[in-house]
């Protein structure tokens, strides 16, 4: 039978992807609040949500099976109890842990019916749709400088980094930035109680309440027993010590390759960076890479007796071919290593692809360099449009969470 989550590579045949639609969460930036949201603009919605329409209709069009964040959690909140403890908890962790402004949330997301009331969630609640019944000091000195209470969440629609289906089990994240920590409560709640998953044994590699962060755009799974993850901006060294520890006693996953970038908002995960899209094929942006062309990698290994040992490589490609087993590679350079097209197109997520079968990806029109090079290595490229999507820092696999992939 189907396990709900199979994910043993990153390019086996897209079977099943969870994708969120934009809403108006997005109509709820604004400048003020762009950078503590992690955007570099506004993009206007009703283009955003038609080329998202778009990228949903190609991988249906592809034989994706494609599942709505919104609609799984609707139907994970069910029963009145598990709804009242989610809307206690999204509301704890806007900041309200009790006192009016808790109490007046709460009567207000409780009176609308589920679909609505995950809408409001996501998107935003301003200071001006609730009342409050008493005003205490804290009301009154509180900082008043953005006008929600609780924030929109804007990134929502990069499905990829909440949460990451690794083999049959997931990790379900603590995400770095407040913007975002409160994303991968969703699929925790989706994992608990949706008929589709839950009571199913899904392991839990790493959980939202861990100190440590990871997030799902820096979580690459390679091979069956092959993960790599990124020390990113998002994601601390510690955090993947603790994973891939997990994953080896409770696994087939043998080796874990952790990458080092650069942490910067155009880099802030491993896949703006390097993305697989073959069995030996990866784009990679050449900013990455020194001038020698190398790059700081670990490969974390079980230790027999208990414990991971560490080896420090400094050759991409050498790294690759030991831990996947393979002769050679092709790492195929975003904006065709042309310095100028190659930040542009890596800033319009050039370098993230999301492979729908090996060999074959889904890619932002806009990158027409990094696509023409990608199709004179003999790669299907299906391209979707990117006027807005782009504007939140991220691509096709950036938007996209897989939960089933066919095995190679
Ligand atoms: N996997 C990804 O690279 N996701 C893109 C996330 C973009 C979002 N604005 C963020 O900064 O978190």
């Amino acid at each position: 039978m189907q396990k709900p989550i199979h994910v043993l590579s990153e390019i086996g045949k897209l079977h099943t992807v969870i994708l969120k639609r934009p809403g108006t969460e997005l109509e709820n930036l604004i400048p003020q609040m762009m950078k503590f949201l992690l955007f570099d603009d506004i993009p206007y919605l009703k283009i955003a949500q038609q080329e998202h329409d778009y990228f949903s209709e190609t991988l249906n069009r592809l034989g994706t099976e494609v599942l709505n964040l919104d609609d799984l959690i609707a139907e994970s909140l069910t029963q009145q109890n598990v709804k009242k403890d989610f809307i206690e908890q999204v509301i704890d962790e806007s900041g309200f842990l009790h006192g009016p402004v808790h109490d007046a949330l709460e009567q207000y997301l409780l009176s609308l019916e589920t679909q609505k009331m995950v809408a409001k969630v996501m998107s935003g609640v301003r200071r001006n749709e609730v009342e409050l019944k008493e005003v205490g000091l804290k009301e009154l000195t509180e900082d008043t400088r953005f006008p929600f209470y609780m924030n929109p969440m804007t990134n929502l629609y990069f499905t990829r980094d909440p949460a990451a289906a690794i083999g049959e089990g997931i990790s379900i994240n603590n995400m770095t930035f407040a913007a975002r920590k409160r994303e991968s409560l969703f699929m925790e709640y989706i994992i608990a109680h949706h008929p589709r998953f839950a009571n199913q044994g899904i392991r839990v590699w790493h959980n939202r309440a861990q100190a440590t962060s990871i997030e799902g755009g820096d979580e690459l799974v390679l091979s069956a027993q092959v993960l790599a993850i990124g020390v990113s901006q998002r994601t601390d060294a510690s955090a993947i010590e603790k994973i891939a520890q997990n994953l080896f006693e409770n696994s087939n996953f043998k080796s874990v390759l952790a990458i080092r970038i650069p942490h910067n908002h155009a880099m802030m995960h491993l896949d703006t960076v390097f993305t697989m899209i073959n069995r030996d094929q990866f784009t990679v942006h050449p900013a990455i890479l020194n001038k020698k062309g190398q790059i700081d990698s670990w490969v974390l290994h079980p230790k027999k007796g208990g414990g991971t040992s560490i080896e420090h490589h400094t050759n991409l490609k050498a790294t690759l071919k030991k831990v996947l087993g393979l002769s050679e590679i092709d790492l195929i350079p975003t904006g065709g290593g042309d310095e100028i097209a190659a930040a542009r197109e890596q800033w319009n997520d050039g370098t993230n692809t999301l492979a729908v079968a090996p060999g074959e990806v889904v890619t932002y029109d806009r990158n027409y360099i990094s696509n023409k090079l990608l199709r004179e290595h003999g790669i299907l490229v299906h391209e979707i449009h990117s006027s807005e999507l782009s504007r939140g820092r991220g691509g096709p696999r950036c938007m996209s969470m897989p939960i089933i992939r066919e095995d190679l």
